[in-house]
């Protein structure tokens, strides 16, 4: 494709794009590299590395030194997201954003289930990947960089997905890595404390997550709205202030509002209504806050065009979501779950999910991940002090920072927590012990297969050692 095509104007030179990169080290020939200024470093720094990987056009946000043509833009940002969206120009017919602290990754998946289950050809992308039926790809960011992303949008539309519900980090708002993103739908679901190493306070983290709504969500689209969630009148008022048609959901919602939510053994069961009806349901899923996320993810299918009942009678037959409040096991009468929780927020509330289920005690392991909000780690503690009966603090991601320095930091809000570094070791001792009746909840890394120390990511899982820990604990009959 040529230059002035993808830019949407003539240009001169206007040379043929092979593709687009913006790390020098992806760039191939024919390439456009855009040059962006990041947090930590300025891509204008490796031009000539790019040129010598056959850079032939360059996009920066000023005048810069480049033997390519260069584009330079004060957005430099979005214009590569609206370039990214012309190299790749197909995309599922209906795509929705969903953006909030906890429960993006939930939210998505089980909206993907659902329009499955419907006909469609529905999925997901985050955390967890890129998912359709028939398709997995991994990713390195819960929202890609523009030009993965819509490499991603394209293979799916390719593919026949028809509707797709993906996460829109704050920090891929502020970075309009999805600024070319063809939305129907913009969902929330909460906003409580991260990030604020990145976002230089909670307003500008509330701003990121608006921009969802307010700038990429275009006037027609829906915007679908939790409505127990923190934060969620904020939202509602920017999205409505910028003309934008509103759902609501949850217990405080108006569209989709739970009126009865009974947990029980195997999950929850809960009252909807929606207009003059009521449904009775059954979620085989564990939490209160699993309920407010399917809720959300039903109000998303409905607001992309299916009756809610069609949809509603379908929540029963949503499966769980990885590493999200996941039953891996269980031993001497004792269950162990595991979990994401990784904000004061979720911390929380998977406590407060599991607790009916527990009948002695309520052991947590938490850690907090290095490079990330070092404020919200001693809230992390508070959180789990409150919630649980035992606490064991053990090491997270650390990433660069001291893991000794991270725990120590937990530990300022929790005491009375056992301090035990080494993560398997922490599991292992938290399995040996469980009694009957108690439940262990293992927070933190939920699906990742990987622990980060410095730049190595050495192989652990949590549900794989805890399981092992509980299969030892019975083989030596304690
Ligand atoms: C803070 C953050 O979001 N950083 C991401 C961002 O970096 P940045 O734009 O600030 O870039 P930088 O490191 O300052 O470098 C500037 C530029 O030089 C370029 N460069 C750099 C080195 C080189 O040799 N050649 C080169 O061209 C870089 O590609 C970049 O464009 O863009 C980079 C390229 O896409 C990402 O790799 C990087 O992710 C870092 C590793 C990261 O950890 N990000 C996390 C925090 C993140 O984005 N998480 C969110 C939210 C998670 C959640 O939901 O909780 C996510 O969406 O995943
Ligand atoms: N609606 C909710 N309210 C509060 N906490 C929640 C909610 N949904 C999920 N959580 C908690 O947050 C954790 C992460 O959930 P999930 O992966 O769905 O969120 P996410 O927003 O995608 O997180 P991330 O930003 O890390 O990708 C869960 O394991 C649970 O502990
Ligand atoms: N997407 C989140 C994941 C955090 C998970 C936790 N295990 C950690 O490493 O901090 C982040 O990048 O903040
Ligand atoms: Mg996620």
């Amino acid at each position: 494709m040529k230059l002035s095509a993808l830019l949407g104007r003539p240009c001169a030179p206007d040379p043929e794009i092979a593709g687009l990169a913006l790390d020098s080290r992806a760039v191939r020939p024919g390439y456009l590299f855009a040059a962006l200024e990041g947090a930590k470093d300025d891509g204008a720094r490796y031009v000539p590395q790019a040129e010598e990987n056959g850079a032939v056009a360059v996009l920066a946000g000023r005048r810069i030194e480049t033997k390519a043509a260069l584009v330079v833009d004060p957005d430099p940002r979005r214009l590569l997201a609206q370039m990214a969206a012309r190299f790749y120009p197909r995309q599922p017919g209906i795509v929705a954003g969903v953006t909030g602290t906890n429960g993006k990754t939930s939210t998505a998946r089980f909206s993907a289930q659902l329009w499955t289950m419907l006909g469609g050809k529905g999925a997901s992308l985050g955390t967890l990947g890129a998912f359709a039926p028939g398709y997995e790809k991994k990713l390195a960011h819960t929202t890609p960089d523009a030009a993965t992303l819509h490499e991603t949008l394209d293979e799916m539309a390719g593919l026949g997905v028809t509707h797709l519900t993906m996460e829109a980090s704050s920090h891929a708002l502020v970075q309009r890595r999805a600024d070319g993103v063809r939305f129907a739908i913009a969902a929330f679901t909460n906003i409580t404390q991260d990030h604020l190493d990145y976002h230089p306070d909670f307003e500008s983290y509330l701003a990121a997550k608006a921009r969802l709504f307010t700038e990429l969500l275009p006037q027609d689209g829906v915007a679908v709205v939790n409505a127990d969630g923190e934060g969620a009148p904020l939202i509602l008022e920017r999205a409505r202030t910028a003309g934008r048609r509103v759902m609501t959901t949850g217990a405080l919602g108006k569209d989709l509002r739970i009126t009865r939510a009974r947990p029980h053994p195997a999950g929850l069961s809960i009252d909807v209504v929606c207009g003059e009806k009521t449904f009775a349901l059954d979620l085989p899923l564990i939490g209160a806050f699993q309920a407010e996320n399917a809720l959300l993810a039903a109000g998303i299918v409905i607001a992309s065009g299916f009756a809610a009942d069609a949809v509603l009678p379908l929540l029963p037959r949503l499966d769980g979501v990885p590493g999200r409040m996941q039953r891996v096991g269980g031993v001497a009468g004792a269950a162990i779950y595991i979990d994401y929780a990784h904000t004061p927020d979720a911390i929380a509330t998977a406590l407060a999910a599991i607790r009916p289920h527990v009948k002695g005690r309520l052991v947590a392991i938490i850690g907090a991940g290095g490079d990330r909000d070092r404020a919200k780690r001693p809230h992390m503690g508070r959180a789990a002090a409150l919630g649980a009966d035992v606490v064991i603090v053990a090491d997270d991601n650390p990433r660069s920072e001291d893991p000794a320095e991270i725990r120590r930091q937990i530990l300022a809000g929790a005491p009375k927590a056992i301090e035990i570094g080494d993560r398997r070791e922490a599991i292992a001792r938290a399995v040996a012990m469980l009694e009957s009746g108690d439940v262990l909840l293992i927070a933190g890394k939920g699906h990742e297969t990987g622990q980060i120390v410095g730049d190595v990511v050495h192989p652990f899982d949590d549900g794989a050692v805890a399981r092992a820990e509980a299969a030892k604990r019975v083989r030596e009959g304690s």
